[in-house]
């Protein structure tokens, strides 16, 4: 492989919650276990797994939205300083763009869909003509027009165009996708999946895509992560690990799924 774009080194992460009840008082935790991981630039890696199993923690580090209690990241060649302030990340929100489930909860309510797309641009310093790359970026979601419009009036689908264009306005190479198509119904998700599959391709995106949906996974991602439990149980190349899983949560997990 030549050099990642995205090499991560035994990242761990634990959470501990104190939970009360009205019965018992225990200490909820989860434990992120070691992940080391090499993406190379425009490849496309799946990670799937149940609710719980950790694959948001590890998307959100690896975006540095999160810091790991240990372990090391490095994207496009340059250690990420997780305690670094905002300012000292610029150049890691240059390079990523992530796009989150609900298009209701990530779209400002306030903002116009031209100032939500634009907003990177600005808010990252990006040198060029933005308005122009805000028209440009809604026409390639199929929204050509909508600037002026403000998300409430518009469908599921188109909130989450919106969201994919704020996604790659300021041309990030890698693009992080949180179940990005769960919260839309099926005709609009395979409407969706198609248009990230396309840009993806166009601009050679590196793409990393949590999904609990294995159709998402085995449409647009060459490799995948299997997580359960906090822990990377097995990874490989998607048609090998959906047609022969190895491990028995693999397994499970693929016979769990009716249409596959
Ligand atoms: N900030 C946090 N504080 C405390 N616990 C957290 C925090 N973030 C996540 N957790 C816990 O870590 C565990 C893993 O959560 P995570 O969101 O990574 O799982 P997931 O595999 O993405 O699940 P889902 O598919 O439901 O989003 C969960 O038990 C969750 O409650």
């Amino acid at each position: 492989m030549t050099d990642p774009i995205l090499r991560a080194r035994g990242l761990s992460r634990t959470f501990r919650t104190p939970r009360r009840d009205l019965f018992s008082r225990r200490e909820m935790s989860f434990e992120l276990h070691p992940v080391d991981l090499d993406i190379a630039e425009g490849e496309s890696v799946g990670v799937i797994g149940e609710s719980g199993s950790g694959k948001s923690t590890l998307a959100r580090i690896l975006l540095a939205l999160d810091a790991p209690d240990s372990g090391e990241l490095e994207v496009d060649g340059r250690r990420v300083d997780f305690r670094g302030r905002a300012r000292e990340l610029r150049w890691l929100r240059r390079l990523t763009g992530v796009v989150l489930q609900d298009p209701y909860g990530s779209l400002d309510p306030r903002m116009s869909v031209g100032r939500i797309v634009g907003e990177p641009l600005w808010a990252l310093d990006v040198a060029g003509d933005r308005r122009a790359r805000v028209r440009e970026v809604l026409a390639r979601v199929g929204l050509a027009g909508a600037a002026e419009r403000y998300p409430h009036e518009l469908s599921g689908g188109q909130r989450q165009r919106v969201a994919l264009a704020r996604a790659i306005a300021h041309r990030p190479r890698i693009l992080v996708g949180d179940e990005p198509l769960s919260a839309l119904d099926v005709t609009v998700r395979a409407q969706i999946l198609a248009l990230l599959a396309e840009i993806r391709r166009e601009e050679g995106l590196t793409l990393v895509m949590v999904s609990h949906d294995l159709g998402v996974v085995q449409n647009v991602c060459d490799s995948v992560l299997v997580m359960t439990d906090g822990a990377v149980v097995e990874r490989g190349a998607t048609r090998d690990v959906l047609s022969r899983p190895a491990h028995p949560y693999t397994q499970r997990l693929l016979a769990a799924i009716p249409t596959l």
